[in-house]
């Protein structure tokens, strides 16, 4: 497994947003995390990724007990993700953005004008692959959203993350830019990285994912395949919210 939580718990005020979950990420896979608005997805990713802490419970991630570290250091440790609403800096170029990705601790480094020439060349593989390479000196403000979201997917990947969340991918997002995202993520699995997808866009799920968890009230209440989750009389009564 590469990552697993056991019994992680996070509550707000009275609201238990996830509660005692079990989750079980094998590696290889493109994983699909669904569920009802409020049923705890982007808490669990916060969870994971170290953005907050839980009340209890433990994160694992390639059998090491990550739970409480920093966000910087689990990032550091191969696990990376995005954000529901895109997180670049605005006012820095499409590449100063991919550099201060790897390099945080660094800013001033950077602005200052010292670049790595390894990693800028990496940075230009990474918005190539993203198809946005043409835009490396523009302002990250002035991309389209679709745009800036490839740009926070190209900066995940200065990381080289062995594990990635993708919090709401089609959000937002055109059509063909959705094919688009599905299609890298299917690469880049190919490639041997996983990835744990939180979606509300079910066609997207459908058909990008192997494996699907099915969250309710903080906690999974199926998983299997797209086409056996989608039968299950369980996943339909939380939808439904019965
Ligand atoms: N910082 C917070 N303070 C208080 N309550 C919170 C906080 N974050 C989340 N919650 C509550 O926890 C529950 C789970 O929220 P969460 O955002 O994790 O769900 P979600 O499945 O990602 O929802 P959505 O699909 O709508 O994005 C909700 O009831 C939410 O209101």
């Amino acid at each position: 497994m590469t990552l697993t939580t056991e019994g992680l718990t996070k509550t707000f005020g009275g609201v238990r947003a996830v509660s005692g979950a079990n989750v079980a990420i094998k590696e290889g896979r493109v994983n699909g995390l669904i569920g009802p608005n409020g049923s705890g997805k982007t808490t669990f990713f916060n969870l994971v990724t170290g953005l907050i802490r839980p009340d209890s419970g433990r994160v694992l991630h390639q059998g090491r007990d990550i739970t409480g570290w920093s966000p910087h250091r689990i990032a550091h440790a191969g696990l990376g993700r995005t954000f529901q609403l895109c997180r670049i800096f605005p006012r820095m170029s499409v590449l100063d953005n991919m550099l201060v990705a790897v390099r945080r601790t660094r800013l001033r480094e950077l602005l200052a004008g010292t670049r790595a020439t390894a990693e800028v060349e990496r940075a230009r593989h990474w918005l190539h692959r993203m198809g946005i390479d043409h835009l490396e000196t523009a302002e990250a403000r002035h991309l389209s959203y679709g745009q800036q979201k490839l740009l926070e997917l190209a900066a995940v990947f200065m990381g080289d993350p062995g594990l990635v969340l993708l919090d709401e991918p089609a959000g937002g997002v055109n059509p063909a830019l959705i094919d688009r995202i599905s299609a890298l993520v299917r690469d880049l699995n190919a490639e041997g990285r996983t990835f744990l997808v939180v979606e509300h866009n079910m066609d997207m799920v459908m058909n990008m994912c192997d494996h699907v968890i099915v969250f309710d009230r903080g906690a999974p209440i199926s998983e299997g395949t797209p086409q056996a989750v989608q039968a299950d009389p369980r996943v339909l009564e939380a939808y439904l919210g019965v």
